[in-house]
């Protein structure tokens, strides 16, 4: 892709990597969620099905995927525009949304929202997890994924002429399933042709990411240009991490601004808090990966825009980098 090459490819055109600024690698803009819809538990019902008031914000906190509205970011289009223009304000530049097909990408609303708010956008070309294919979509073979994931990249998505400019994220569960399976060698042979980043959401487990990372490893994916998502809810031990580490990818701690005591999705988790990220990352580097280390807050739902009394996109930069400062170098 000689016209690409070397460039960062926005929803609204090429740009030199020097102008993308202080960049939050894993984000979602406009989406939905409905997928991971997580039933209430009894007795809530009525706190599931009310309106978004502060009076339920800690239950909502705490049970995020249990209110349907909540999972419905893709209303909120004005909010999150509010919220680029903080992010602006607050040093931020650049954006990688990370939706992908199956939860809903809406590539002429993120053109708008990048011509509104100057923050550089980047789309994700790819698929989400199983539970969101299509049956078209698992009848495909191999080839034929490759070519749509490389059209999403060279010519537009969604019918539109918009392009994407990165592959992902790229949903896998666990156990990886055989159409997830189909998809992850389709990312790996597009990313050949294109030589562009890919970003893989790893199944709650933690074999997950290493196993991601054989399947394209295998397929001819390029390693060092992958970025593994969610290490914050999937290793804990630093051991394991340090294996998984040697890898290769980068190394993505993305759920900034979540602390929750019950994580739904896999209860055996304990979601660590954002002083326990931290930490995580200061070990990394202390072992030499500072270089690999990707950061951002996996926005998906209502609940975490400043608008609900959320942390909204600016957190990192206005909360945890002052705290990492504090912190100062591991060396020290
Ligand atoms: C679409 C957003 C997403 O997949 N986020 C990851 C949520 S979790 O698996 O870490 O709970």
């Amino acid at each position: 892709m000689p016209e690409q090459s070397g460039k960062v490819q926005t929803v609204l055109g090429l740009i030199e990597p020097g102008q993308l600024g202080r960049t939050m690698t894993h984000e979602h803009l406009t989406m939905t969620f409905e997928c991971s819809h997580v039933p209430p538990a009894p007795g809530d019902e009525g706190l599931a099905a009310a309106p978004i008031e502060m009076k339920h914000l800690h239950w909502l906190q705490q049970n995020p995927y249990s209110h349907s509205e909540n999972l419905l970011l893709n209303q909120e289009i004005e909010a999150v525009k509010e919220e680029l223009l903080c992010y602006r304000k607050a040093g931020g530049g650049s954006i990688v949304e990370n939706t992908t097909t199956g939860i809903t990408r809406n590539l002429p609303v993120l053109r708008k929202l990048a011509k509104e708010t100057g923050v550089h956008i980047i789309a994700g070309a790819g698929y989400y997890v199983d539970v969101t294919h299509s049956d078209e979509t698992r009848k495909m073979t191999v080839e034929k994924l490759t070519d749509i994931i490389v059209s999403e990249v060279l010519h537009g998505a969604d019918g539109t002429d918009i392009r994407c400019g990165v592959i992902g994220e790229i949903g896998t569960s666990w156990p990886i399933t055989e159409s997830e399976k189909k998809v992850l060698r389709a990312t790996a042979h597009a990313q050949t042709q294109l030589g562009c980043p890919v970003i893989i959401h790893p199944g709650r487990n933690k074999a997950a990411p290493g196993e991601a990372i054989r399947i394209l490893q295998e397929a001819g994916g390029n390693i060092s240009k992958t970025v593994m998502s969610h290490l914050d809810r999937t290793l804990f031990d630093q051991q394991e991490l340090l294996e998984f580490a040697k890898m290769g990818s980068y190394l993505e701690y993305d759920l900034f601004g979540t602390e929750m005591l019950n994580y739904p999705f896999n209860l055996d988790v304990d979601m660590p808090s954002d002083s326990q990220r931290v930490q995580a990352l200061a070990f990394l580097i202390r072992e030499g990966y500072e270089d690999r280390i990707l950061i951002a807050h996996d926005i998906h739902t209502k609940h975490r825009l400043t608008k609900y009394g959320g942390h909204g996109f600016s957190h990192i930069l206005k909360n945890i980098v002052p705290k990492m400062l504090s912190r100062g170098k591991p060396t020290d």
